[in-house]
């Protein structure tokens, strides 16, 4: 088992941050922060390093547009794109251990056990040389947000969240043509009750923690692009700042960002 032992955000102080502060006080990578099981000390390989990972929660309905965007934010500022949907189905094609329950849990528009989605995305952290991660459609529920924090031992900097009417999401789920087995008015109509029964009580934990950023997903995906660019290059401007000035009130900023 790796267990996380510490995360700080260079770009937040540690007041906005949900863990202890003899861990955040650490600041380490994420792909070098995870130690093995406490019970095995030997085996640990902590070994501090200057930049923390920049994690960034990408949330909205089926259709909203996360990915589109997401391939515009990988463009603009060189963030590593990890779409949980997009693992989850790599299992399937793989036929790894869980495909087949993975499979049917998709045709059916349920949510997958978080240990196994939360597993894939802590692999590809680790694996990462990457300092700044987008994680695309996760975490689809509460249980998947606590997962992530128990397993991780992280919380994400940024969350985004694309709000889009429901009549537009199914129009451009039935036209996304990936060859989905999800995109079929049946799967879309249980996709949106339980996005509705439990994704929206992610968005709103993130909102009260000041780290949501809610954006209007209607338009073209320039225009929509426009809202989402001020919110990165904000933080890009905050990592500046924080160098001239270390002690700079980051998490007030955060705050009246906030939606
Ligand atoms: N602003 C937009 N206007 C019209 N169609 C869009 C827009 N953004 C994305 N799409 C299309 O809608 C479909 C769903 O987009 P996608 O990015 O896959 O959404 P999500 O990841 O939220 O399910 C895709 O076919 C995509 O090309
Ligand atoms: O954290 C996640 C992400 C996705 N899924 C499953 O994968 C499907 C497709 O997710 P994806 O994010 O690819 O869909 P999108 O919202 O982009 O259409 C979801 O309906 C769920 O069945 C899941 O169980 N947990
Ligand atoms: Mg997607």
């Amino acid at each position: 088992m790796w267990r996380r032992v510490a995360l700080l955000s260079p770009m937040i102080s540690s007041s906005s941050r949900s863990l202890p502060l003899n861990q955040a006080a650490l600041g380490v990578k994420v792909g070098e922060s995870f130690a093995t099981d406490v019970n095995n000390p030997d085996e640990r390989t902590l070994s501090p390093k200057e930049k923390a990972p920049f994690i960034t929660f990408v949330l909205g309905g089926p259709g909203s547009g996360k990915g589109t965007q997401c391939e515009k934010i990988v463009e603009t500022f060189g963030l590593q794109h990890l779409s949980a949907g997009d693992l989850l189905r790599r299992e399937i094609a793989l036929k790894n251990k869980n495909g087949a329950m993975i499979l049917n849990l998709i045709k059916d528009g349920k949510i997958v056990p978080s240990e196994v989605t939360v597993k894939l995305i802590q692999k590809e952290l680790e694996s990462s040389d990457s300092c700044k991660f987008l994680i695309d459609g996760f975490p689809r529920t509460e249980e998947n947000r606590v997962a992530f924090e128990r397993i991780v031992g992280a919380d994400p900097d940024v969350v985004l969240f694309f709000d889009c009417p429901e009549e537009e999401m199914v129009k451009r789920v039935l036209n996304r043509n990936q060859g989905r087995i999800d995109d079929n008015i049946t799967t879309m109509k249980k996709r949106l009750k339980i996005f509705n029964a439990l994704n929206r009580p992610v968005i709103d934990y993130y909102k009260n923690k000041g780290k949501l950023y809610t954006i209007n997903a209607i338009g073209s995906v320039d225009d929509i692009f426009q809202h989402v660019l001020p919110i990165f290059n904000s933080f890009e401007q905050l990592k500046v700042s924080r160098h001239v000035n270390p002690k700079s009130p980051l998490g007030s900023i955060l705050v009246e960002n906030s939606s």
